[in-house]
């Protein structure tokens, strides 16, 4: 049965995020969770040439990476029934037309021990995407970061808030990917000019 079907017959739809949709989901739900997934790994491998980049400087925004070692960790949101056709409607467009992603059915983990894991849509950008970069040093990423901005703001916010959302979230979780770019980045600019306190401040 599809997920589709199968959240109908619940009158729910679950979504995972683990990028900008962990601090900006910007579609109606009635819950939130925080867990993570099993089998990928999350990893600043996409282009973005319209939301935090454009044709000239395309920004770099997370995607998932299957490795059957890792998990990633995110937010899952149930959509009502009464909001699930609205919201599937404006992520096509956001993730899929605008961003380049597919979707994929994953099951989420709930970091509450005493919750049941749950299937979960998906939105995942593949190697043979059109805007993919794929692999990149920490410093090469952090570069294009510090220089890529487009039409909902800076790449560097992108990068920001999803570490802002670990260390609020999932403090125990240890991402040395994310971490690790978010210092080269912080190097670029010693002076701590571009974190969010200070970007607030502007
Ligand atoms: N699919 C991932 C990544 C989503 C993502 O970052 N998508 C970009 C499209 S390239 C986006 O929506 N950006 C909006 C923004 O940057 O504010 C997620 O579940 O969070």
């Amino acid at each position: 049965m599809k997920l589709i079907d199968m959240a109908h017959e619940k009158n729910s739809l679950w979504i995972f995020g683990y990028g900008s949709l962990v601090w900006k989901p910007d579609f109606a739900y009635k819950r939130r969770k925080v867990g993570y997934i099993k089998g990928y790994k999350r990893r600043f491998w996409h282009g973005d040439d319209f939301h935090r980049g454009d044709k000239e400087k395309p920004g770099r925004v997370a995607t998932l990476v299957e490795d059957e070692e890792a998990c990633t960790w995110g937010v899952a949101y149930e959509v009502p029934e009464s909001h699930m056709e609205e919201s599937l409607q404006y992520l096509n467009v956001r993730e899929v037309m605008m961003g380049g992603y597919i979707t994929e059915i994953v099951e989420f983990v709930p970091k509450e021990k005493s919750h049941t894991p749950l299937l979960a849509l998906v939105y995942i950008a593949t190697s043979d995407n059109p805007i993919y970069l794929g692999p990149a040093s920490d410093v090469e990423i952090a570069a294009q970061i510090s220089i890529s901005s487009g039409k909902t703001g800076h790449n560097i916010e992108y990068l920001l808030r999803l570490a802002e959302f670990m260390r609020l979230c999932c403090p125990e979780v240890e991402d040395e990917h994310l971490f690790s770019i978010e210092a080269a980045l912080l190097k670029i600019f010693p002076h701590g000019e571009i974190t969010l306190s200070a970007q607030k401040a502007l």
